[in-house]
């Protein structure tokens, strides 16, 4: 077809994939309709957004931001213990250019169908590149892994490694892009939403967030909201290979401060901790115990003998 592709041409083309399965009513009409859930069950609702030159890159591969513009939000869903029903899309771009969108919706449809999640409404504009999700998962009253729920003598445990994706950002602020294949490149890009771990977590954690703003922030945020303390074990912390050259401080910097892990902090009770060592290896991804939570008010980072470690980081804060 010639021409340029309008705006409903484009939500039709790449967006609209017919009647929906999961929803009453999804993409085409003023509002999409979900059922109500189940006694005893509720929502989970989160939003983020990926902003050009802020969250992303302006020139990121397109499926790359697809793929990363719904995995930060299955990542909140996870963090919740929340299973993934639904989404909407609120989409800003500077130009409607169709192999741009081919690549940005077969990279989101392919993470929304490993998930079984259904995009069913949202928004379309020309302006600055924003990509803006809305998740709506299900848990069962009760049991969501909120913030505020650790105690002290909770053991603290994260999944997976930290500080490769930062990594990859600060590379390529100093002018040493990496190759899209490098393994922090691929963290960067494409997050995984640990969906399967949040969903494991909800009678084993009392507590979880997702990493997005560097482990030391969003610890903070889980101290302040269950109004606990913690130790911090330097040495038992997951650092991704990719840190591994680089001097001590730079490394502790961007394990602990550098954002955009997407992986899950969570409080659990020491009698869960057989049970959650043998999580990792059933879902194929490391856990580690790097702490416990005290009675105390801030994060105490120490050595492997509790001496002190000074560290100054902070977590990302787009106004700080
Ligand atoms: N503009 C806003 N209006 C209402 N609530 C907001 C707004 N911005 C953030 N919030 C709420 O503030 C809380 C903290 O938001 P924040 O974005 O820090 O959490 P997050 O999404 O888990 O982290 P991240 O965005 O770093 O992944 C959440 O409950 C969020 O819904
Ligand atoms: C181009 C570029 N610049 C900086 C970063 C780093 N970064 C951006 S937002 C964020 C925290 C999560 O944000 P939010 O709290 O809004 O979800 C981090 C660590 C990046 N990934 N790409
Ligand atoms: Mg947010």
């Amino acid at each position: 077809m010639a021409g340029p592709l309008g705006e409903f041409q484009l939500i039709g083309r790449f967006f609209d994939r017919g009647p929906a399965r999961k929803a009453l009513l999804g993409i085409g009409d003023d509002c999409a309709l979900l059922g109500a859930p189940a006694c005893g069950e509720g929502l989970a609702i989160a939003t983020d957004m990926l902003v050009g030159g802020r969250h992303v890159f302006d020139d990121v591969e397109p499926e790359a931001l697809g793929h990363k513009g719904l995995a930060v939000n299955l990542s909140d869903l996870a963090a919740m213990g929340a299973r993934p029903l639904a989404f909407t899309l609120a989409l800003a771009l500077p130009q409607a250019d169709e192999a741009w969108l081919r690549g940005f919706s077969r990279g989101m449809f392919a993470l929304a169908d490993r998930f079984d999640c259904e995009l069913i409404g949202g928004d379309t504009t020309r302006g600055p590149l924003n990509v803006c999700i809305t998740v709506i998962g299900q848990v069962p009253a009760g049991s969501a892994l909120r913030r505020d729920g650790a105690q002290p003598g909770d053991d603290l445990w994260v999944s997976g490694e930290l500080g490769a994706a930062a990594f990859a950002v600060a590379e390529r602020q100093a002018g040493r892009p990496l190759p899209a294949d490098h393994p922090a490149r691929v963290r960067l890009d494409r997050p995984e939403p640990r969906v399967a771990l949040g969903l494991a977590l909800r009678h084993l954690a009392r507590a979880a967030i997702d990493v997005s703003d560097g482990l030391a922030g969003d610890l903070g945020h889980l101290l302040e909201r269950s109004r606990v303390g913690a130790r911090l074990v330097w040495p038992a912390v997951p650092v991704a290979p990719a840190l591994r050259g680089l001097p001590g401080a730079r490394r502790m910097q961007l394990a602990l401060a550098g954002g955009d892990d997407y992986e899950l902090l969570f409080a659990a009770a020491p009698e869960n901790r057989v049970a959650i060592e043998a999580l990792g290896p059933r879902l194929g991804l490391q856990l580690s115990r790097i702490g416990a939570f005290d009675a105390g008010d801030s994060m105490r980072l120490v050595d492997e003998r509790d001496r002190p470690i000074a560290f100054e980081g902070h977590g990302f804060d787009h106004f700080a």
